[in-house]
C-alpha cells in the first residue's frame, strides 16, 4: 500500500509518499511548496488558499506518477486555527501565531484565571500565541458565528473531505484541553464564551478521516485517497519519526523551532516543570511530548531574509566553520526574537546592550547563532533531567536542523551527551508510519521505529571537551539566565 504524507511547516510544505518494501520505508518527495506569513494591514496572515491547492496539486502528482489509490495524513505547525461558518466557508483569513496581537494577552487571561491554575489544568506551556490566548483576543462577533473553530490540519483535511474533526495531539497544543478530563476545559471555554460543540469531537492519530471529495477539484486528475488522522501536530509525527528506544534519550526535532524533550507515559507538571515552562503536548498512543519550545532554525531563517548575500543553509554552515565560536553569548529564547523587524539588526543590538562583540558577516552571525542554540539546548537538557529524574545519555535530532553537522557536533560538546542525528524528514516519516499502523502493516510505534532504524542511517557526534562548563556559566552571566 502507498501511503502519502503531507507535512506543512511553518518555512515549507511536503508531500511525500512511502510504502514498505523489503522490510525497509521506501519514500519519494513527489511535491515541495513554500509556506510562510506576510503582513496584511499590520497583521500577520498564512495564505491557506495556497496551502489547499499546494495539497490538491501535490495528490495530482501522486496520480501522475501512476499511484491510482492510496491514504494520507496531514500535520502542520500548531496552535493557529481557522473560523468556519454554516456553510462550510472560511469566516477570516487565518493569523499567524507570530503576529502581535497576542503580545500581552498571557497577563490578561492569567489576571482573570491564575497562571498556576491554567497550567494545572493543562500542563501546557505558556508561549504568548498559544490559542487560548489568540482566541481572547479574537473579535467576539465572528466567533460567535462560527460553527466550527478548526486547527489548520482538521482545516486542510476539512477542505479535502468534508468531515470536521480535532485532532488530539494537535489540540492540547492549544492551552485548552483538561489533562486530567481529556477534554476541553469548560471554565477556559466560559472564559472565552465558547461553546463546546464549536469545536469538532476530539479524535486520536490513527483514525480513519475520510476519502477524498474529489468532486470539489474538479480540474485536477486525483488519485483515490482515504485519509486517516496522524499525530497533526508536526512536532508530534517528528517525535513518533524519532528512532529512540529504550529509556535514556531525548529529541530535538530541528526545524522552525527547537522542541527538545522526552517521550513521557504521563503528564510532569511538578512545580519545577512549571516554573522552566515545559509543556506536556499529547503525543501519540497516549504518550506525552514532554519538551521547551526553544527558538530555532527561525533564527537563520530570518537572519538569511536579512543579508545582502543569498546564501543557502549548507552555506551558512562553512561560513560559521571559519569563524571562533562562543564569540558571545546570546539568549535567542528571548521574546524579542520571536518576530524581530530585522534579526540581524536584533542580534547586534542585544550584543551591543551586554556589551559584547557584535557580529558582522554571515559567518560570524551563523556562529553566533549557532553557539548559542547549543549552550542553550545543553542548559536544556540538565533542566529537563533535574525536572524529571530522567537521565539523558543521548539526544536524537531530527528535521531540517539535523544536516547541519556543525551544530550537531557543538550540541554534542555542549550538553556532553551523545548526539545521533537523522532523519531529516522525520516528520513525514512519524506521520506515514502512523497510517501503516493504522492500515495493519505495522504491529504498533515499536515496531515503526525499528523500521526506521533499518531504514535510515543515522550520524553520531560524540562530545569533545571543550570548556563546557566555563561557556555555559559565561552564557549564564551575560543573558541573565540562571539555572532553575
Ligand atoms: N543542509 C543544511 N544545513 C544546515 N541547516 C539546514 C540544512 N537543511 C535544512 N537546514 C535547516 O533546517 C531548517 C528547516 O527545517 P525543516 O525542513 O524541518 O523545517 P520545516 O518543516 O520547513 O518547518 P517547521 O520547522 O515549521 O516544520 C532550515 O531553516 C535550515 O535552518
Ligand atoms: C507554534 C508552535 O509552538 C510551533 O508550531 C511548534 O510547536 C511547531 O509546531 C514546530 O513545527
Ligand atoms: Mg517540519
Amino acid at each position: 500500500m502507498t501511503h502519502a504524507a503531507i507535512d506543512i511547516g511553518a518555512s515549507s510544505g511536503r508531500l511525500i509518499i512511502g510504502e514498505m518494501k523489503d522490510g525497509k520505508l521506501h519514500m519519494k518527495e513527489v511535491h515541495r511548496f513554500a509556506n510562510g506569513f506576510t503582513e496584511k494591514k499590520g497583521t500577520a496572515y498564512w495564505d491557506i488558499d495556497h496551502l489547499v491547492r499546494e495539497v490538491v496539486k501535490g495528490l495530482a502528482e501522486v496520480k501522475r506518477l501512476g499511484y491510482a489509490s492510496v491514504t494520507a495524513g496531514i500535520d502542520t505547525w500548531a496552535v493557529d486555527y481557522v473560523l468556519v461558518d454554516e456553510q462550510g466557508k472560511r469566516l477570516q483569513e487565518v493569523v499567524a501565531y507570530r503576529d502581535s496581537r497576542t503580545e500581552h494577552t498571557i497577563e490578561k487571561v492569567t489576571s482573570i484565571i491564575p497562571k498556576n491554575v491554567i497550567y494545572e489544568k493543562t500542563g501546557i506551556q505558556f508561549l504568548p500565541f498559544n490559542t487560548l490566548f489568540q482566541l481572547y483576543e479574537e473579535d467576539k462577533e465572528l466567533l460567535q458565528k462560527a460553527k466550527h473553530i478548526l486547527l489548520v490540519p482538521d482545516y486542510l483535511g476539512f477542505c479535502l473531505t468534508g468531515r470536521a474533526v480535532t485532532e488530539a495531539t494537535n489540540a492540547s497544543t492549544m492551552q485548552l484541553l483538561n489533562v486530567a478530563g481529556q477534554d476541553f476545559d469548560q471554565e477556559l471555554l466560559d472564559l472565552l464564551s465558547i461553546q463546546r460543540n464549536q469545536f469538532a469531537p476530539l479524535v486520536g492519530p490513527g483514525e480513519k478521516l475520510g476519502p477524498l471529495r474529489k468532486e470539489t477539484f474538479p480540474e485536477y486528475d486525483l488519485p483515490d485517497c482515504e485519509f486517516y488522522t496522524v499525530g497533526s501536530h508536526d512536532t508530534a509525527s517528528a517525535i513518533a519519526g524519532t528512532p529512540g528506544f529504550g529509556e535514556e534519550w531525548a529529541y530535538l526535532s530541528s526545524g522552525t523551532w527547537s522542541l527538545l524533550g522526552i517521550e513521557s507515559a504521563a503528564p510532569i507538571t511538578n512545580p519545577l516543570a512549571y516554573e522552566d515552562n515545559y509543556t506536556n503536548e499529547w503525543g501519540v498512543f497516549g504518550t506525552y511530548r514532554f519538551l521547551k519550545n526553544i527558538m530555532g532554525m527561525w533564527v537563520m531563517q530570518e537572519v538569511r531574509r536579512h543579508l545582502p548575500q543569498d546564501y543557502n543553509f549548507a552555506e551558512f554552515v562553512e561560513e560559521a566553520k571559519k569563524v571562533e565560536p562562543y564569540q558571545q553569548f546570546v539568549n535567542f529564547n528571548e521574546d524579542r526574537f520571536l518576530n524581530s523587524l530585522n534579526m540581524v539588526d536584533e542580534i547586534k543590538v542585544y550584543c551591543r546592550e551586554t556589551n559584547q562583540p557584535v557580529p558582522e558577516t554571515p559567518g560570524e552571525l551563523a556562529s553566533c547563532v549557532y553557539s548559542n542554540l547549543a549552550i542553550i539546548y545543553a542548559i536544556a537538557i540538565n533542566d529537563l533531567q533535574k525536572i524529571t529524574g530522567h537521565s539523558v545519555n543521548r539526544l536524537h535530532i531530527v528535521g531540517g536542523g539535523s544536516n547541519n553537522a556543525l551544530l550537531n557536533q557543538m550540541t554534542a560538546d555542549m550538553s556532553g551527551k551523545a548526539v545521533l542525528a537523522g532523519p531529516s524528514e522525520a516528520t513525514a516519516i512519524g506521520n506515514l508510519i502512523m497510517q501503516m499502523i493504522a492500515a495493519g502493516e505495522l504491529a504498533d510505534l515499536e515496531e515503526g521505529r525499528q523500521l526506521i532504524s533499518h531504514s535510515f542511517p543515522l550520524v553520531s557526534f560524540q562530545p569533545a571537551s571543550v570548556n563546557r562548563d566555563e561557556r555555559i556559566q559565561e552564557f549564564q552571566l551575560k543573558t541573565g539566565k540562571q539555572p532553575i
